[in-house]
């Protein structure tokens, strides 16, 4: 029964992606009762971030079962038919699979049409504070609320919310996560930052293709264009970020960009002023209360509670996919004041969104090992990955449809991955190479001879190594947060992860024994 403290069903902390797109879920989904949703968020205004601003082709299929799809319209968004990788003037180009589309946009704009939409739906009440604290009940020290500060007119009102679920979407700097995830918490791993800024009227080197240029000793560069005239330039930079970004970007990056960028980069890091944001690792842990040392009444989505690289360009898509599985998992619970019933459908939410999420979260950190790679080993694999692209085909239609999450198949990405690996192999055994001679000289093109095959073999071998240490520590990451008590996890883990794995295992091992 509905305590008289109780106004709300659901309390939702951050009307961002994951937030607005739950309210608007939640309150469209038909209930005996209909949900009284309070939707909590600090800042109305437009947000002007540099985060969230292309939207894979499984992101807008997500939207669309969302019934959310409009909120791509009317906010000059552009679209996205694929991606093209550059190496200075080498190109390859990776359409996405035919008939899928995504999407690229001002991120402010988008949002502000994600909140409308959330406004507009029943029940939801879009309130504009800050958050500070969540209520625990004093007897059961389960969640039953959250004090705020609510922004008025003139001055600031402390106010006291309750519901029967609260639910935090805070983002990646996320206030709550602490507390929520109680002694199980897992702090984020920055792994570099993106640095960005606007180019105007730039030209792609393919129009309504997100770009990535290479770069040696340096990050990888990522361009789209997002609004008719404007065009987001990430440039990755690893820590300590260096003092003259500006320098830097000027002397390192711009010379290994493919010309046609050369101008309009080098005139938008002239006059700008950059913005930064960390590019964060955070696995996703199994979340529903006691039983999994995380508190009970509230729950993580969104950045909060799961992040990977945005080289891939994968959180929102994985966010509204976690949002649709979420939705049909509360809409089979009548009352939310029943934490078992919530409870197990934690559990199968944490599973059932495994295919998509950790498909996306693997390939964002493999591909950025692979592409930020500053070690020897690692650049073998970057070039044989380049040369995979450029085999065509299924070289690039399996690996961009994991990119676009129009396939969602962490056995897939394994079978890609380790394709790349034995391909490279090949490559560094049979084909001519660039060879540095030192100062003042010319690098010379050295094709190898059977006098290097010793050589080589051992670095084929380092190489295989340097892949395994790149995969299997990320897929470790998706399938390790279990209880020891959960049964049901543990057979979900074997049948879905562990056969493909062994099978794929199987499948190398003997491949990489009939090539050598
Ligand atoms: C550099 C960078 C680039 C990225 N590019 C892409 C991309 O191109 N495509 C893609 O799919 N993903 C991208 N991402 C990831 C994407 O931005 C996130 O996955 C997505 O925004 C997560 O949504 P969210 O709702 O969890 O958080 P957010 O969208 O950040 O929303 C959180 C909301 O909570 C509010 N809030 C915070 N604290 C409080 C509080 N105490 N009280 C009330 N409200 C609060 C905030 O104001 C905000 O509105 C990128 C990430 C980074 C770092």
């Amino acid at each position: 029964m509905a305590d008289l403290k109780t106004p709300y069903d659901v309390i939702i902390v951050g009307a961002g992606v994951a937030g607005c797109s739950l309210a608007h879920a939640l309150a469209s989904t038909p209930r005996r009762e209909p949900l009284r949703i309070a939707l909590l968020e600090r800042s109305l205004e437009e947000p002007d971030r540099i985060v969230g601003e292309l939207l894979q082709p499984g992101g807008v299929m997500a939207l669309q079962q969302l019934g959310l799809e409009e909120t791509l319209e009317e906010i000059d968004s552009i679209p996205v038919h694929g991606y093209c990788v550059t190496r200075k003037e080498n190109i390859v180009h990776i359409p996405y699979p035919a008939g899928h589309k995504g999407r690229s946009f001002h991120h402010g704009k988008f949002i502000m049409n994600l909140r409308n939409a959330a406004k507009k739906a029943k029940g939801v009440d879009v309130i504009e504070a800050t958050v500070n604290d969540l209520i625990e009940s004093e007897s059961s020290q389960q969640i039953i609320g959250v004090a705020a500060t609510k922004k008025n007119a003139k001055d600031s009102e402390n106010i006291s919310l309750y519901a029967h679920l609260v639910i935090i979407a805070d983002g990646c700097f996320s206030n709550f996560r602490t507390k929520v995830m109680g002694p199980r918490v897992c702090n984020p791993v920055t792994k570099s930052y993106f640095v960005g800024v606007i180019l105007d009227d730039a030209t792609l080197p393919y129009r309504y293709h997100g770009t990535v240029c290479l770069t040696e000793s340096a990050g990888p560069v990522l361009l789209y264009q997002i609004g008719s005239h404007d065009t987001r330039m990430l440039v990755d930079v690893k820590a300590p970020v260096p003092s003259d970004l500006k320098g830097h970007i000027l002397k390192k990056i711009v010379p290994q960009l493919p010309s046609v960028l050369h101008t309009s980069v080098t005139d938008a890091v002239q006059g700008s002023n950059f913005r930064k944001m960390p590019n964060s690792f955070l696995p996703s842990v199994m979340q529903g209360g006691n039983e999994f040392g995380t508190k009970e009444g509230v729950f993580l989505v969104g950045d909060a509670w799961n992040m990977r690289h945005p080289l891939t360009g994968g959180g929102m898509t994985v966010a509204f996919n976690d949002i649709v599985i979420l939705r049909d998992m509360l809409a089979q619970i009548q009352d939310f004041s029943h934490w078992d019933e919530v409870r197990e459908g934690l559990r199968r939410w944490h599973w059932d969104r495994k295919p998509l999420a950790s498909t996306v979260n693997i390939l964002s950190f493999a591909l950025y090992d692979l592409f930020g790679a500053d070690d020897d080993n690692l650049e073998v694999l970057r070039t044989g990955c380049f040369k995979y692209f450029e085999l065509g085909g299924e070289c690039i239609n399996g690996p961009v449809s994991l990119l676009a999450a129009t396939i969602q198949s962490p056995a897939t990405l394994f079978y890609h991955f380790f394709a790349v690996a034995f391909y490279s192999i090949w490559v560094m055994f049979t084909h001519a190479r660039l060879i540095e001679r030192g100062p003042g000289l010319k690098p010379q093109l050295i094709t190898p001879s059977f006098t290097d095959y010793p050589f080589l073999l051992i670095k084929a071998i380092l190489v295989i190594w340097t892949a395994v240490v790149v995969f299997l520590p990320l897929l470790w990451t998706e399938i390790r947060w279990w209880s020891p008590n959960d049964k049901n996890a543990r057979t979900t883990i074997l049948f879905r992860y562990g056969m493909p794995v062994a099978a794929l295992a199987t499948v190398a091992f003997g491949a990489f024994k009939l090539t050598f």
